[in-house]
Parts: C-alpha cells; sequence; structure tokens
C-alpha cells in the first residue's frame, strides 16, 4: 500500500502568476486526481500582461530535488516544461536517465504564444539530440512543430511530415498542435503521430478568448497525469484534448489581460 497512490511529476520553470509552467502543471495534476511533485529548473516573474524576470536554478540543486525525490516516492510519469538552456536541458536528461520515473512528456517549452523565449537559441540542438529522444511523448506548439522539424507548415501534409521527422529523432509519440492564430477558426485541430504508426487529428471548438496562458502546459500535464493513472497513450491524449477545451470554454476573470485558464471547469456539474 505504501507509495500507491499515483504521483506524477513536473520539470519546469516556476511562473509567478500561477497560469503556466510548474503551477498550471500542478494545478491539472490536482484536477485528475494525481498527486503532483516538482523538480524546479527556473523561476519566472510575470502577470497576465507578460513575463518580466527569468532566472534559472543551480544544477546542483535540481541534482538534489531529483534525488530528495527518487529516494522516497514512487514517481510514475514525468514531465518536462521550461528549461531554459542547454546546460540545463543535459542536467535533466542525466538526472532522469539515472531515475526510474516512468514514461517522459517532453513539452518543447521554446517559445510563449505571446513571444516570450524561454529557451535559448543555442539550446535548440541539445533539445533535438538529447531530450527528444527520450520523449515517450512530445508536444511542440505550432511554432514549436516548425523551429524543430525545421519546416514551414502550409498544409496536413506539412504537419504529418514534420510529425514523422519528429519521431525519426526519436520521439515515440508526437502531439503537434495546430494554429488558433485566426480568430474566424471554428475548430482548433492537433495532428496526433503514435508509437504504432497511426496517425489522426484530434479536432475542438474554438473559443474566442484571451484567458489562454497555459494551455500548452496543461496538455502536457493531463498527458502525464493520465499516463501517472495507467490510462492508455491514445486515450490519455484524447483525455487532455477535452480537458483543455473544457478548461478554454469556461473562463475565469483572474488578471487584466491574457489570463489563465479554468482547471476545475471539468469538475464543475454547474457545466455539463
Ligand atoms: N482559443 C482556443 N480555443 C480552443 N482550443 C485552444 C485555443 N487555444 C489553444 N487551444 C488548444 O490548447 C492546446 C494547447 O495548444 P497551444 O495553445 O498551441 O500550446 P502552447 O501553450 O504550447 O502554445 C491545443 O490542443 C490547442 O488546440
Ligand atoms: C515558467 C513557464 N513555463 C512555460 C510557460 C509557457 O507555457 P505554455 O503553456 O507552453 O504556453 P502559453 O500557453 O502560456 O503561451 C510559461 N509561460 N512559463
Amino acid at each position: 500500500m505504501i507509495n500507491s497512490y499515483p504521483q506524477a511529476l513536473t520539470i519546469a520553470g516556476s511562473d509567478s502568476d500561477g497560469s503556466a509552467g510548474m503551477q498550471a502543471d500542478l494545478h491539472t495534476f490536482f484536477a485528475r486526481g494525481v498527486y503532483g511533485a516538482s523538480v524546479m529548473t527556473a523561476c519566472v516573474a510575470g502577470n497576465s500582461y507578460g513575463i518580466h524576470a527569468s532566472v534559472p536554478m543551480p544544477t546542483d540543486f535540481i541534482d538534489q530535488e531529483f534525488a530528495d525525490l527518487a529516494d522516497d516516492y514512487h514517481i510514475r510519469a514525468a514531465k518536462t516544461g521550461m528549461l531554459a538552456d542547454s546546460e540545463l536541458i543535459e542536467d535533466v536528461v542525466k538526472n532522469y536517465q539515472a531515475a526510474d520515473f516512468g514514461p517522459l512528456v517532453v513539452d518543447p517549452v521554446i517559445m510563449t504564444k505571446h513571444g516570450n523565449q524561454l529557451l535559448e537559441e543555442s539550446a535548440f540542438n541539445t533539445l533535438r539530440t538529447k531530450l527528444i529522444p527520450l520523449a515517450t511523448v512530445l508536444t511542440p506548439n505550432f511554432y514549436e512543430v516548425q523551429k524543430i522539424a525545421e519546416m514551414t507548415i502550409h498544409n496536413d501534409d506539412d504537419m504529418i511530415m514534420a510529425a514523422k521527422k519528429m519521431q525519426a529523432m526519436g520521439a515515440k509519440n508526437v502531439v503537434a498542435k495546430g494554429s488558433h492564430a485566426d480568430n474566424q477558426q471554428t475548430t482548433v485541430r492537433d495532428y496526433i503521430l503514435l508509437a504504432s504508426g497511426e496517425g489522426f487529428w484530434l479536432s475542438e471548438p474554438y473559443h474566442q478568448t484571451d484567458r489562454v496562458n497555459g494551455t500548452g502546459d496543461s496538455l502536457s500535464a493531463c498527458i502525464t497525469a493520465e499516463l501517472a493513472k495507467g490510462t492508455p497513450m491514445k486515450q490519455a491524449i484524447e483525455i487532455a484534448k477535452q480537458f483543455v477545451n473544457t478548461a478554454i470554454g469556461h473562463p475565469i476573470e483572474v488578471g487584466h489581460k491574457f489570463g489563465p485558464i479554468n482547471h476545475w471547469a471539468a469538475q464543475d456539474r454547474s457545466y455539463n
């Protein structure tokens, strides 16, 4: 019985307004009924207007965070978020490989949707060659798909080709998130390529709202939470897409500009 409750880990940056980063991951783990632990990699100061400062954690501190969790907790799935630079990526790779933390969801946080760069340009190669090969699931947004696959996406065929390229880099399953830049669109579509080779699109209604901070973090955290519970991969991804869509579709009034999504929307019976 000891340590039997599903436990998941976020290896990510702290975002002070709680809308994204580690805080969004922990909100999501809680909402999905999974215990959440955290390895803090960086701290970001920001609010609903934007990000204003950022500091990376020292790698010996990160090593200690991993060691303490490995000594005591039974982590069944983990995810990465903001890793800031090459040194941090290499440190996280070293620690993850030494631990037994289950499947790894890699959210390759490069840039927020408001244009804040959270990974140094010089770290792209380390991300491609060292972290992506460890990914059980890779969840790039539309911008990150193009950066990682080194191609411009014009249509569905391009997206499918980019997903195959990322799988060839070593990611077992790929969730390539589509664009939502057009506020006239009625749906949002992500392309999924599973380890089996099965590929399909997941579609949900588009919501016109400014309260979309942390959507990518929450999607990858929900997949992680489901994997920690033992949910099969395809179902975990489908649950995550619906979870995030419900959370975007029932916005809460927090912050003045680009606010957080509503992590408890899926549980609130008044929305059903
Ligand atoms: N306005 C929106 N309406 C509905 N779904 C959205 C909206 N914005 C983002 N999503 C969904 O949220 C998920 C996270 O995607 P995205 O916002 O692109 O990630 P990131 O936060 O990494 O940039 C995707 O499944 C995407 O389709
Ligand atoms: C500390 C920190 N990590 C990640 C993000 C970006 O979150 P993400 O969900 O990938 O993107 P947005 O939806 O917020 O653009 C962040 N802001 N802070």
